[in-house]
C-alpha cells in the first residue's frame, strides 16, 4: 500500500464571521472539483458550533450553485439519543443545514436511533461497508479504510475530536470503522464515533475551531507547546491524505506561538 500523507495548512481569519465566508467557500469549491472528478461528494459532518459556522454555505450564492442532488452525508459522531432529541447532531444539522438544501434523503446516513451504543455503532460500521461494496466509497490505498471526500470537524477544549476523548481507550481504535462510548466525559455520555483509522483516510479535512475557550488547545495542537499532562489529547492525531485545513478565528489563534 502506499503511505504518503498530505500536507497541512493553518488559516487565520479576523473573525468567526470570516471563518463562515471561508469555510462555505472552501466546501463549496471542494463540492465542484469531487462531483467533476467522480460524480459524487461524501461530506462527513461533527455536531456543535460547526453546523452554525456552516451558515454561509446555505446562503446565495453557494445555496443556489452548489449540486446538492450529488452529495452524500454522514456524522463522524452522534449522540445516542432519539434523532428528534436536542442533544442529537442529526436534528442540529437538519435544523441549521439539511433543512435548507435539497439533498436526496436517501444520501442522508442518520443512525439508527432505535439501537443501543453497541449496536448503532455496528449498524453505522454496516452500513458504510454496503457503500463500499457499492462502489459510492471507495477505500484508501493507504489505510484500505473507507475514504470520505470532506471531514468537517470541531474540536472541544480538551482536545477532543468526533466523540474520540483524551481519557477514554477508544481512541486508540485501529480495527473498527466505527466504535462505541457509554461514559462519555461530555455528556450526553452514549455515543458512536467514527475512529481514527477512518478520519485519517479521508481525502480532505476542516479543523474548524473557533473562540478564546479554544485557544491554549489550538497551541496544543499545532504544536508549538506540549500538551499540559504530556499525553497528546486527540486533536494532534489527525491528518488528511491530501489536506488538513486549521480554519481558525482571532480569538482561538490568539495564544498560537508558531509562525504557522
Ligand atoms: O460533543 C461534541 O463536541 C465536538 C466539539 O463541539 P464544539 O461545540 O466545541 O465545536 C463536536 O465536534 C462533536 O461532533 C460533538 O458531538
Amino acid at each position: 500500500m502506499a503511505t504518503q500523507k498530505g500536507k497541512k495548512t493553518v488559516l487565520k481569519f479576523d473573525s468567526e464571521e470570516d471563518v463562515s465566508k471561508a469555510l462555505a467557500k472552501y466546501t463549496a469549491d471542494l463540492s465542484e472539483k469531487f462531483i467533476k472528478q467522480k460524480g459524487s461528494f461524501t461530506v462527513v459532518l461533527s455536531g456543535g458550533s460547526l453546523i452554525d459556522t456552516m451558515r454561509k454555505l446555505v446562503e446565495p450564492p453557494y445555496k443556489d450553485s452548489i449540486e446538492w442532488s450529488k452529495w452524500w452525508i454522514f456524522w463522524v459522531d452522534e449522540r445516542v439519543v432519539p434523532l428528534g432529541h436536542d442533544d442529537s447532531n442529526y436534528k442540529l444539522a437538519l435544523d441549521g443545514f439539511l433543512s435548507k438544501v435539497q439533498i436526496p434523503s436517501s444520501n442522508i446516513y442518520a443512525i439508527n436511533d432505535k439501537e443501543s451504543p453497541e449496536g448503532a455503532a455496528a449498524d453505522y460500521e454496516a452500513r458504510l461497508k454496503q457503500l463500499v461494496e457499492s462502489k459510492v466509497l471507495p477505500l484508501s490505498a493507504i489505510s484500505g479504510f473507507p475514504k470520505f471526500d470532506l471531514m468537517l470537524l470541531g474540536m472541544g477544549p480538551d482536545g477532543h475530536v468526533a466523540s474520540l476523548f483524551p481519557s477514554r481507550t477508544h481512541r486508540h481504535e485501529k480495527e473498527r470503522l466505527v466504535t462505541f462510548i457509554t461514559d462519555s466525559p461530555k455528556p450526553p455520555p452514549p455515543r458512536i464515533t467514527f475512529t481514527f483509522p477512518v478520519i485519517n483516510s479521508a481525502s480532505e479535512i476542516a479543523m474548524v475551531v473557533t473562540g478564546a475557550e479554544l485557544a491554549n488547545m489550538a497551541d496544543v495542537a499545532l504544536g508549538s507547546v506540549p500538551p499540559p499532562d504530556g499525553i497528546p489529547p486527540p486533536c494532534t492525531e489527525v491528518s488528511a491524505e491530501e489536506e488538513l485545513t486549521w480554519f481558525l478565528d482571532k480569538d482561538a489563534a490568539s495564544k498560537l506561538q508558531t509562525s504557522e
